[in-house]
């Protein structure tokens, strides 16, 4: 459908984006643009609607070449961060808008405009002014007026970025929901890799103007293709070890790969390290713990509202600290050695060419 080759765009003499290439298929019609501020995500979605000109490549949908063809005549719709409603007028005014400019009928737009707000779940409020509503209601009317035209394509930049966090989530679901049901193509521009997975079918990360990755979100937090994508997906631990026999033997314990014999570099996020509390007396940290688990000393520990956070210090092998995570919040304090397990379902195996680690629990190497 989305066909992007090669193309540059740049503001003055700036080069923001160069010789990228990406494209959005029917197979995976929800696709995310993920990246961190100032990579040009904005940048190239504004591009893709026609709202910033391409100084080279080529822009096309469904076969057709866009570079001639203005913003307002892709039949594309776009939500923005701040919603940027017709301010002081209705819900409803807001979401007739797009089918106004394109003349349909009263009768008709009064139709469509009671289907859109019935589909975000805003069925009855078409009379109340947009200074009335809060703020994850705006997103909402800002939704139904991007869809109510039936665009070829959704645009979403940041779209939920104003809101908190509890409503993101709640909100990512639905629009995925909402584009799902509507069938529409979406290009959806996030900076947060969980709203990333919420609302896509597939993430492309982007890096200083370049597309760096495109996967499915579970390939993605399996496989990132090298360390600086690794660490912009929440890996904290990055450790170069041997598979041999589809065994990772690494400073933090044993792992089962399904990937090749040879050098691997393992990408640990703190879920990835299972802390358990061990006696002091009968341990030290540089002991033995047994085989496929390591003794580590405490150093910080943190209660966050998903569980337990540990800062620890392990065999001195590891070298730096370690984030690790545990149930036993109760029973481990600084100071305390624990035990260190990889949980080998969270692991990921970091580099190109690696076809997904599809790490798993070696019962037989578990304490
Ligand atoms: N209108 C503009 N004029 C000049 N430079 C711009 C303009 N818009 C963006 N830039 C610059 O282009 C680069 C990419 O910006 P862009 O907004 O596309 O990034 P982004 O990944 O969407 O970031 P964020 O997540 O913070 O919105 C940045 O260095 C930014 O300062």
């Amino acid at each position: 459908m989305l066909e992007i080759d090669s193309i540059a765009v740049r503001y003055g003499a700036d080069v923001v984006i160069d010789d990228l290439s990406w494209s959005v298929g029917a197979q995976a019609p929800a696709a995310a643009l993920l990246g961190p501020s100032g990579c040009g995500k904005s940048t190239l979605l504004r591009a893709i609607a026609g709202l910033e000109p391409v100084v080279a490549g080529r822009i096309s949908f469904d076969g057709q070449d866009l570079a001639s063809v203005p913003a307002h005549r892709r039949d594309f719709g776009v939500v923005f961060q701040d919603g940027q409603l017709f301010d002081g007028r209705s819900v409803a005014a807001n979401v007739a808008y797009g089918l106004k400019m394109r003349r349909w009928r009263r009768r008709d737009i009064d139709a469509r405009v009671e289907e859109m707000l019935s589909l975000v779940g805003l069925a009855g409020l078409g009379g109340r002014s947009v200074r009335e509503i809060s703020g994850g209601q705006a997103q909402r009317v800002a939704l139904a007026r991007a869809l109510a035209p039936r665009p070829r394509l959704l645009l979403l930049d940041e779209p939920l970025a104003a809101l908190d966090k509890l409503l993101r989530d709640r909100l990512a679901v639905d629009i995925a929901a909402i584009v799902r049901e509507t069938r529409t193509p979406t290009v959806i521009v996030t900076h947060d890799h969980t709203e990333a997975a919420l609302m896509a079918d597939r993430v492309s990360v982007m890096r200083d103007g370049q597309i760096v990755q495109t996967d499915t979100p579970a390939h993605l937090w399996r496989s990132p293709i090298d360390e600086w994508t690794a660490r912009f997906l929440g890996i904290t631990t990055i450790l170069d070890t041997t598979v041999s026999g589809g065994v990772a033997d690494c400073a933090l314990g044993r792992v089962v790969l399904d990937v090749p014999d040879g050098v691997v570099r393992l990408g640990l996020r703190p879920e990835s390290v299972v802390a358990e509390p061990i006696s002091g007396s009968e341990k030290s940290v540089t002991g033995d713990t047994g085989a496929g688990s390591t003794p580590a000393e405490v150093m910080h520990v943190a209660v966050l509202p998903g569980g337990v956070r540990l800062d620890v210090r392990p065999h001195p092998d590891v070298g730096d600290e370690v984030i690790a995570v545990t149930s036993r919040s109760d029973r481990i304090a600084p100071g305390d050695l624990v035990c260190l397990r990889l949980d080998a379902d969270r692991v990921a195996v970091v580099g190109p060419d690696r076809a997904g680690p599809d790490a798993r629990t070696d019962p037989g190497v578990r304490r």
